[in-house]
């Protein structure tokens, strides 16, 4: 398998690329069993944080780092769910469609941690942010739930998203045009 050698946080990793569409390959950045990575780059990233409350990212990728980052600042993390489950009350929700992801999905917050997010500054974290809709789609939630954003980071920028001057990130990732 083809892939892109990624240097991230004093770590290196080799990232397998796969097809995203007929046009475009992906180097795909999964956190999922790589606790030496969520360590390290949580720990890099709270560098460059602004002050905040609470954390809150996306299901499920975002999951690791919003845990590790809300860990070592003694935080509280929210996590805005791709579905809803029985015990969500009263659920608020927006729409969102990433870069790897063919359908629409739909991600809900419900009353419990809209409270959480109530009157908070909030601190947004992503492990990618790429087309940004799916960050847009966090910062709704957030503007909805009645919280104060102080910034959105991520642990790497894909393509366009690298020249964002309104997100801070560790390191580009190139997307890969066929
Ligand atoms: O800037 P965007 O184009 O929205 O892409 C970034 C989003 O894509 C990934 O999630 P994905 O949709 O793959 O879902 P997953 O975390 O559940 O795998 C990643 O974790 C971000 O949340
Ligand atoms: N390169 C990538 N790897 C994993 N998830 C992603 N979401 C958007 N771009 C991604």
């Amino acid at each position: 398998m083809e892939t892109y050698t990624l240097k991230v946080a004093g770590l290196t990793r080799e990232l397998p690329i796969c097809s995203a569409s007929e046009k475009l390959d992906i180097a795909a950045f999964i956190m999922f069993s790589d606790v030496e990575m969520t360590v390290a780059a949580t720990t890099e990233l709270l560098k460059k944080a602004p002050e905040f409350d609470v954390i809150i990212t996306a299901e499920s990728k975002g999951i690791p780092l919003a845990y590790e980052a809300a860990r070592q600042s003694g935080k509280n993390y929210v996590v805005a769910r791709k579905s809803v489950k029985l015990y969500m009350t009263d659920p608020i929700s927006v729409q969102v469609k990433s870069i790897t992801t063919a359908a629409v999905q739909t991600l809900y917050l419900s009353q419990e941690d809209v409270a959480r997010l109530k009157g908070k500054r909030v601190l947004i974290l992503d492990d990618v942010i790429s087309t940004g809709e799916s960050l847009t789609a966090v910062e709704e939630l957030v503007k909805e739930a009645g919280g104060n954003i102080v910034g959105a980071g991520a642990v790497l920028a894909e393509g366009d998203a690298a020249d964002r001057t309104d997100i801070f990130f560790l390191e580009k990732l190139p997307l890969f045009f066929k």
